[in-house]
């Protein structure tokens, strides 16, 4: 079965409400595939959803960045997932490596996060991807698998999951995975739902790549016959974003 290609746009702790009008102007005005080739969601800093989700154009959806790991109540600070579904927000965006290793959240937290958003019908966009020392070390793979069998603990059902293999060593750095090293990893994600989760769960969920994608270096990306869209991060504040979107129909 075919996966629609996914570019997601992570905007981090950016914007302001004029940046966010000015973004979301060249958005709307952008001509790109139609959502029969590929799915766009952006995802604001939290206090925007609400001005992103009034004016983005109906064809893009919007994504939270993360949410509490159950029902809301006293968390100070946090967002619930039941939040999320009552603004009708489709996903929410869990494990990023920004909160995994700069915030100290573990894989199991994740998991159970990943597994209550499901539980509210959210669809999430789990990432994994591994440290330049563990590259460095040998253990990419492993590592991967590691997230990957994480969540596999806590869920069943794949159906509304996309794996966005990141890389740490390639997020905000400049260096992108070469298609080569991308492929190799998301590869190995699907073989790994494939011998750990179903045949089906390997056919049809979507592994994007994150990490220093650009307007450059997204053509070679999308060719990759297991790359299957993109987050991007420092790129999707910018109108190059666009073209990131259009890389869709070189996906193969
Ligand atoms: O973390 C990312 C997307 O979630 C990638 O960030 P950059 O595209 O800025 O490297």
């Amino acid at each position: 079965m075919a996966r629609k290609f996914f570019v997601g746009g992570n905007w981090k702790c950016n914007g302001t409400v004029k940046s966010n009008e000015e973004l979301v102007k060249v958005l709307n005005a952008a001509e790109v595939p139609g959502t029969d080739v590929v799915e766009v969601v952006v995802a604001p800093a939290a206090v925007h959803i609400p001005q992103v989700l009034a004016s983005l154009r109906k064809d893009f959806s919007v994504a939270a960045q993360n949410c509490w790991v159950k029902a809301g109540g006293a968390f100070t600070g946090e967002l619930s997932a039941e939040m999320l579904a009552d603004l009708g927000l489709p996903w929410v965006v869990l494990g990023h490596s920004e909160r995994r290793h700069i915030i100290g959240e573990s894989d199991e937290f994740i998991a159970d996060k990943v597994a209550y958003a499901l539980s509210k019908g959210l669809g999430v966009i789990y990432c994994i991807g591994e440290k330049l020392e563990e590259r460095e070390a040998g253990n990419t793979l492993d590592v991967n698998a590691r997230q990957m069998k994480a969540l596999a603990d806590k869920i069943q059902d794949w159906s509304k999951v996309v794996v966005a293999y990141e890389p740490v060593w390639a997020i905000g750095t400049g260096k992108v995975a070469t298609p080569e090293q991308a492929q190799e990893v998301h590869d190995a994600v699907r073989k790994w739902l494939a011998d750990n989760v179903s045949a089906d769960a390997a056919a049809t969920t979507r592994i994007i790549y994150g990490g220093s994608v650009t307007a450059k270096n997204c053509g070679d990306l999308a060719t990759q016959p297991d790359i299957d869209g993109f987050l991007v991060g420092g790129a999707s504040l910018k109108p190059e974003f666009v073209d990131i979107i259009k890389s869709a129909t070189q996906s193969k």
